[in-house]
């Protein structure tokens, strides 16, 4: 048996909204451990977590960015999550394998609501998780704003968060400058100085009464889960600090409340508290192994994916979790040897020879292995692999091509591996339009991998909206004669075809038949009929696939020597061609159906959203075990569809989601058929062409 240190080992993830400061936090965190000496700025992009080029030319995370340190007798693997909804992916991922949260927010109640998605995830997967409220160095603007911010603040959190918000903080503030805090385990008061620790400091008179209603709710918080420390309570008997720890400790293990501290990272205020409180508080990796049915007692290495790296020099890194026993160099995990095995901080890599329960590594040269797949050295006695994180439906197209033609191959090998380091992204290769359609989670996300395809693929690449797979069908039925004679030196090629077309109803594709009588067309010419038909139906009077139709060959002639399957072929498009002009064609637009979801004040707004994109409301309910989420069903036209995403953001707060699926296909109304169909005409003759390079 594996003697190994799992208790010394914790896994945090540091997650929340975009721009509330996590990657500042990692930085000061790494600073207060004393991995780094010095710390690097937003604006510079030279902090630990701005490590690649994507993240830095936009002030923002794309993703994962993992740092190792050591405090407090204890090695921490922090993971830095991009805070944006586009990549959100990300964050899901590497919460699958945390074995606590961070969630950093800003000290704006009107923006709690953008906690709501990551609350949800975090509660269905029970993954424990305490919030920093950072930025609080601008939190206070006047000398009552103080209690009554805080208050405000935490009862907003609570109406995003399924569990009790249990505060471990209550903070001193000096007009409007925060200035230090007091720790409601020990009632001791500290001032803040920037960079540095805390000094203890006597608790300011003017604050006792709300310190001590604040720490009697935390009190009675707990005791919901204690009940001796209820006893405490009712007979008013102080609890010992170290009862009140342990039941913290205990009670965010087992996720039943939301401890909550505060500070500023970029000034250090709350960092080291923060980190004292994960060093006594922090789960053991054991607990979340048991949350997901390891038992903890077998030493069979089981480790799962949370991240794909490709290096710039096409390495593949594989970031993965160790659930279970303990990686040893060249360890063989699903039939493949890990070729290195690395802790990073960062792009920084050091080698390691053993990785033990809890941590969080980089195995090199994983080939096959995706993320989220679980690993372990005896596959054949794993009962199930660990769940994965829910892969996002794709929101937002562009279609792509490379500037080169000659790079397409190259172009889908890269894509391939893209996918492999982020799910939430897909292509496909539209079979009506041709077009390469990249899907991912809006513009930011779509762009970034673009960005990624040029500077470490060497292919820039041209994109254009996607276009619509229109098709279309006709509305009357007509008897169509086509003939096909030519001479041309030998024998010559003779067809002669009379079909009925016929429109079919919605969704019945395309029919064909014969009711040929006497051989007037020969048994073996009527292949060919067909093939001609199909051919035809390819592209229509309006120049789009045509579907619902019924074509029957009715009668013809034939030569004994000119007559062949090519010439009846000849002959049935001929046929076609005069005889669909006729049966009053009419174009047909791809109608999906949507599930819109956002909180409930917003549902109006959905309501209007749909209705101005020539949607049809279905019908609304509220999201099944998420309160005061809503859900709208709709038919929506594809053609509607493309910046739906963005609309919706815009007017949820960012949270708003939707999946769709393709349903049927409906008649265009005439006014815009006849815009669809100009625009068609003009991009065929060159005009309204709106490719763009990237
Ligand atoms: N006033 C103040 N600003 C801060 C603090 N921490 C971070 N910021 C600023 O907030 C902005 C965002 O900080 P980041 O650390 O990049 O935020 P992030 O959450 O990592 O961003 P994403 O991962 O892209 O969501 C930057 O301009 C920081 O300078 C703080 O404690 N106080």
């Amino acid at each position: 048996m594996t003697n190994n240190v799992a208790s010394e080992n914790r896994n945090v993830a540091i997650v929340g909204p975009y721009l509330s400061g996590k990657t500042a936090l990692l930085e000061s965190l790494l600073f207060a451990t004393g991995t780094i000496t010095r710390k690097g700025t937003a604006k510079e992009g030279n902090r630990i977590g701005d490590s690649v080029a994507e993240a830095r030319d936009r002030n923002m995370s794309v993703e994962i960015n993992a740092a190792y340190t050591e405090y407090g007798g204890i090695n921490f693997t922090f993971l830095d999550c991009p805070g944006s909804v586009e990549f959100a992916q990300e964050t899901y991922n590497a919460l699958m394998g945390a074995g606590l949260a961070i969630v950093v927010c800003e000290p704006e109640p009107l923006r709690i609501l953008t906690l709501s998605p990551l609350f949800k995830f975090l509660d269905d997967w029970e993954i424990p998780h305490i919030v920093f409220i950072n930025k609080m160095d601008r939190a206070f603007s006047d000398e009552e704003g103080c209690t009554l911010n805080f208050l405000e603040l935490l009862n907003a959190l609570k109406t995003v968060s399924s569990r009790p918000i249990v505060p471990q903080e209550y903070p001193i503030a000096k007009g409007s400058e925060l200035i230090g805090f007091i720790d409601l385990v020990t009632e001791q008061a500290y001032n803040y100085h920037p960079g540095a620790a805390s000094d203890p400091v006597p608790m300011p008179e003017e604050l006792k009464d709300l310190e001590h209603a604040a720490r009697q709710e935390m009190l009675e918080q707990l005791s919901n889960f204690d009940d001796h420390l209820l006893e405490e309570l009712l007979e008013e008997i102080e609890p010992p600090t170290e009862e009140i720890v342990k039941d913290l400790k205990m009670e965010l293990g087992a996720d039943l409340i939301v401890p909550v501290f505060f500070g500023a990272a970029e000034l250090e205020y709350g960092v080291r508290s923060l980190l004292d409180a994960l060093v006594r508080e922090a789960p053991e990796p054991s607990l979340t192994a048991e949350r997901r049915g390891l038992k903890g007692t077998s030493d069979i290495p089981i480790a799962q994916v949370l991240k794909t790296f490709y290096t710039p020099q096409g390495g593949k890194l594989s970031l993965v979790r160790v659930w279970q026993g303990e990686l040893t160099e060249g360890i063989v995990l699903n039939g493949i040897r890990a070729a290195g095995m690395y802790r990073l901080l960062g792009q920084q890599t050091q080698g390691v020879q053993v990785a033990k329960t809890g941590e969080i590594v980089a195995l090199a040269r994983m080939e096959g292995i995706k993320t989220g797949d679980t690993l372990t050295a005896q596959p054949d006695r794993l009962k199930a692999p660990l769940p994965k994180a829910q892969v996002l439906p794709p929101v937002l197209a562009f279609a792509i091509a490379p500037e080169n033609r000659k790079d397409e191959v190259k172009l889908s090998a890269a894509l391939t591996k893209m996918i492999e380091e982020d799910p939430s992204l897909t292509w496909e290769q539209n079979t009506d339009t041709h077009q390469v359609i990249l899907w991912g989670q809006g513009e930011i996300h779509l762009k970034v991998t673009l960005d990624r395809l040029r500077r470490k693929y060497n292919l820039p690449i041209v994109t254009s909206p996607p276009q619509i797979p229109y098709k279309e069908t006709i509305r009357s039925n007509t008897n169509s004669h086509g003939r096909y004679k030519h001479q041309s030196g030998g024998h010559g090629q003779f067809g002669d075809v009379y079909l009925d077309i016929t429109p079919l109803p919605r969704g019945e594709g395309f029919n064909f038949s014969e009711t040929i009588v006497g051989g007037a067309v020969p048994k073996q010419y009527i292949p060919g009929v067909e093939m001609g038909v199909r051919e035809y139906l390819q592209q229509g009077p309006l120049g789009f696939p045509v579907v619902d139709v019924s074509v029957t060959l009715t009668n013809g002639s034939y030569h004994s020597v000119d007559s062949s399957e090519q010439a009846f072929k000849q002959a049935a498009r001929l046929a076609m061609q005069t005889g669909m002009a006729k049966c009053n064609p009419t174009l047909l637009e791809p109608i999906v159906t949507v599930e819109v979801c956002a909180p409930n004040d917003f549902t109006s707004q959905l309501f209007q959203l749909i209705t101005t994109r020539r949607g049809q409301i279905l019908g609304y309910e509220p999201v099944a075990d998420w309160k005061g989420w809503d859900q709208v069903s709709a038919y929506l036209p594809q053609a509607e569809m493309q910046d739906l995403i963005v609309e919706l953001r815009s007017l949820t707060m960012g949270v708003g989601y939707f999946n769709w699926k393709f349903d049927h296909l409906q008649e265009v109304p005439e006014q815009l058929a006849q815009r669809v169909l100009a625009t068609v005409a003009d991009d065929s003759n060159g005009g309204g062409n709106s490719k763009s390079k990237n």
